[in-house]
């Protein structure tokens, strides 16, 4: 990575250097840390820090006093001298030892990933489950660190790193914080509690569910506006979205669901964050299908699909019904054209095509109702018809001379239990998909083959 790229017109923004270690267990993980850099480098313009300069170093394994070594350390200290930077963010999560020895030798404040995470997440909470789970989380991030805080956050008082719990909070005693900790989590189980029965109530009527996941800022919120004309905050930063937000959809048949947006996932969350966030997703654990929004333009796309599929493992819920949309289809580039996926799982989209999202309402619609099929029956067998009725959703009924023309919506599985008996008279494809491959000629995009 060229390091000047980074603007160096802060506009009186605090301005930080990134500093990134490549060890070896980076290197097996398969992450790229120069991608993983750029996404540190968004995060800090989130968090609206200009980022001057950014250091990528080489080391088997952290040094355990200075992270780096004490000798990259000295050059980042010269490089925040002649840079004016007055803060460095680490791209690995840091001990509490290290903080602290890299302050004293920098004399500059010492931020690391989890923590600028956290410091957006407090920026963006508005909900009170929201403020309780960021709180909590960045208690808990706090608590084994504490001794390595008092001096900086004293010191500087303000920006980056200490929005949140406060610096009175901080400097209370370590029991302070683990009451605090115990009675956030007493509050949250009453707002969880809540929320359960809500959507308990939503079941018994039967509401079908659907939760929007995906990695941070593939579109989540941007196609739950589209889809439903919800007022809801769709921008280019990480982490817009923090607090779910459920509307009802109407599909193209007139059912009515319910569907969710949720909080974006990031690769090296640690996972006492992840827990903090738990009662948000239970949302994603607790839906019948789950829309995968993926940023097909992204050069980070596999990755970041990695992350997500192993974070919905993690909640109980990787076994789910799952459409993957693809989005940002309208973004031009190497990996948008060359696109080797596909497969009835998924879509492709822009979430400003109307067109793409009339499509992905009858994608859901699949999915939850099964595809629409044509069944030719004779009209002697009432019996058939009626299993047809009994095992599906009739959408609509039609006689022909002496025969009955049912269109029917039904799940392969319902079909292979109980609908065998119909198979011999389906006499065509889900129209749905007749008319998407009707568009692909005329417009040259596919959905779902690909
Ligand atoms: N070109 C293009 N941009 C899109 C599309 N969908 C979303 N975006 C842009 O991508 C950015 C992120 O969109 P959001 O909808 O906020 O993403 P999100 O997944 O909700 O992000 P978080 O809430 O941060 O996890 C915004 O600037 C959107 O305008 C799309 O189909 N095409
Ligand atoms: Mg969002």
């Amino acid at each position: 990575m060229k390091q000047s790229t980074y603007d160096t017109e802060s506009g009186g923004r605090e301005k930080a250097l990134l500093v990134s270690l490549v060890t070896d267990q980076v290197k097996r993980s398969g992450a790229d840390p120069a991608h993983s850099l750029e996404e540190l480098a968004s995060l800090a313009d989130t968090a609206g820090v200009a980022v001057i300069d950014a250091i990528l170093q080489n080391l088997a394994v952290p040094d355990n006093k200075y992270f780096v070594g004490k000798g990259k350390a000295q050059e980042i200290r010269e490089r925040a001298e002649e840079s004016g930077a007055t803060t460095a963010i680490f791209d690995q999560e840091l001990s509490g030892a290290q903080v602290r020895n890299l302050e004293e030798l920098l004399d500059l404040k010492i931020i690391d990933r989890t923590q600028l995470i956290l410091d957006i997440f407090a920026g963006r909470a508005k909900t009170r489950e929201g403020i309780l789970q960021v709180e909590l989380a960045q208690l808990t991030y706090l608590l084994p660190r504490l001794s390595g805080h008092g001096k900086n956050l004293s010191r500087l008082g303000g920006g980056i790193g200490t929005r949140g719990p406060g610096e009175t909070k901080l400097e209370t005693d370590r029991r302070h914080i683990r009451r605090r900790i115990t009675e956030l989590k007493r509050q949250l189980e009453d707002v969880t509690a809540h929320r359960n029965l809500h959507r308990e109530r939503r079941r018994k009527v039967g509401a079908v569910q659907v939760a929007l996941v995906g990695y941070t800022n593939a579109g989540k919120s941007s196609l739950l506006r589209q889809l439903t004309d919800a007022d809801v905050l769709a921008e280019d930063k990480l982490f817009a979205t923090l607090d779910p937000t459920s509307r009802s959809l109407t599909l193209p048949s007139g059912k009515e669901i319910v569907i969710t947006d949720t909080v974006g996932f990031i690769q090296n969350l640690p996972h006492d964050l992840v827990a903090a966030f738990r009662a948000t997703l239970e949302e994603a654990a607790e839906a019948d299908l789950l829309l995968h929004v993926v940023d097909a333009s992204s050069p980070m796309r596999e990755r970041q699909m990695a992350v997500v599929d192993e974070v919905l493992g993690e909640l109980g819920a990787g076994s789910k019904p799952m459409l993957i949309v693809y989005n940002k289809i309208d973004l031009d580039n190497e990996y948008t054209r060359n696109m080797l996926v596909g497969g009835p799982d998924t879509i492709k989209v822009s979430a400003f095509d109307p067109v793409h999202m009339e499509s992905l309402k009858e994608a859901i619609e699949d999915r939850i109702l099964g595809e629409a099929a044509i069944f030719r029956i004779p009209a002697s067998r009432g019996d058939l018809a009626a299993l047809a009725y009994r095992v599906g959703e009739v959408v609509s009924q039609q006689a022909e001379d002496d025969e009955l023309l049912l269109t029917v919506r039904l799940n392969a599985a319902d079909m292979e239990k109980s609908g065998r008996p119909l198979g011999a008279y389906r006499v065509t494809i889900s129209p749905s998909i007749a008319e998407h491959n009707e568009g692909d000629q005329h417009e040259g995009i596919g959905y779902r083959e690909f």
